[in-house]
């Protein structure tokens, strides 16, 4: 059966809808006959390759930027939820940030993501199942591979989302950050989490607190240098209570990892976990950023699902 490539138009800036026609010849060159469909509207490319996995695809590619990957990974487990586990994942890198691929070591390029998707070479993934809160209140359930993350980046990844971006990405992640810094709280979160059956229970007072299956985030940022897709824990990084101003020095210094040795930084791993936000008056400053898109609050509860997801990228 031919591969299924589920192309947001719209990530990139919409350059990939621009530009999707030209990309097609080096694509059908290197995977031979492909289907396409484009997605219509955010979270379609769930719905999309939940319907092809139910229907035995064996291979959903998805074409976009992180958001995009995230979201066919949530259809594909919602179809394994259903008993079908056999499709694997391919990705066409085409967004702005594609912090999995890095993690991913998958070369930027298209003939690289193409090669790498007929090679075969298959890894299997872990996978997060988050229940959280939806900002009107709502319990709901979704999917995450990459990177869950509370305060800080809640705030800079809601911005970065609602901005135009008509002075480019760059421009709107640097003002989103600056925005995000000022307007960070410190939040006492209460968090028990387990490892291979041990549990913890403890108040955590920070600003940002990053659940981590892969390393990269927030476009090239290396929140859990140490985490790995694939070793059944995720990292758990608190950046810390510190003032605004040392709190920036900290958190600067996840653009090369060095953050992991300040001493304000904690780095623990679990199985699972649950964060409660105890001040509930900080609660806009503890949105969450899953996946690299603004998602609901907490209270969350988080599990990994180990080996859940087959993707075609090279060996770790
Ligand atoms: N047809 C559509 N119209 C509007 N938004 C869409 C459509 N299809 C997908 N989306 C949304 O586009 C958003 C951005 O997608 P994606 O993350 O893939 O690209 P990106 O932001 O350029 O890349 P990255 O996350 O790697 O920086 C996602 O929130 C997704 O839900």
């Amino acid at each position: 059966m031919r591969p299924l490539l589920i192309v947001n138009p719209r990530s990139s800036g919409g350059k990939t809808g621009r530009l999707f026609d030209e990309m097609l010849t080096p694509i059908r060159r290197i995977l031979g006959d492909v289907d396409i469909v484009r997605t219509e509207r955010p979270r379609h490319a769930a719905d999309l390759s939940r319907e092809a996995a139910l229907g035995g695809r064996e291979t959903v590619v998805a074409v976009g930027g992180d958001g995009s990957i995230s979201e066919v990974v949530n259809g594909l487990m919602q179809a394994r939820d259903r008993g079908a586990s056999g499709t694997r994942l391919g990705i066409i890198g085409a967004g702005t940030g594609s912090d999995l691929c890095k993690t991913l070591k998958l070369t930027r390029r298209l003939d690289s993501f193409c090669t790498a998707i007929a090679s075969g070479h298959t890894r299997r993934l872990d996978v997060g199942r988050l229940s959280y809160e939806t900002r009107d209140g709502q319990r709901a359930d979704a999917f995450f591979v990459n990177v869950l993350s509370t305060g800080m980046s809640g705030i800079v990844v809601s911005l970065v989302n609602q901005s135009s971006r008509v002075l480019g990405n760059t421009l709107a992640y640097t003002m989103a950050s600056l925005q995000g810094l000022v307007r960070s709280r410190v939040g006492r979160v209460r968090c028990v989490a387990t490892l291979r059956g041990e549990r913890r229970e403890e108040e955590i007072s920070t600003r940002m607190l990053g659940i981590c299956n892969g390393r990269f985030f927030g476009a090239g940022m290396q929140l859990a240098p140490m985490a790995k897709l694939d070793d059944g824990v995720f990292d758990v990084i608190d950046l810390g209570s510190a003032p605004h101003l040392r709190f920036a020095a900290v958190s600067t210094g996840m653009y090369t990892g060095s953050h992991i040795r300040h001493r304000d930084v904690r780095h623990f791993q679990c199985d699972s976990i649950e964060l409660t936000l105890l001040n509930r008056d900080v609660e806009q400053a503890f949105f969450l950023d899953v996946d690299g898109e603004p998602l609901g609050k907490l209270p969350i509860k988080v599990t990994l699902e180990p080996k859940a997801i087959e993707v075609l990228a090279p060996g770790d």
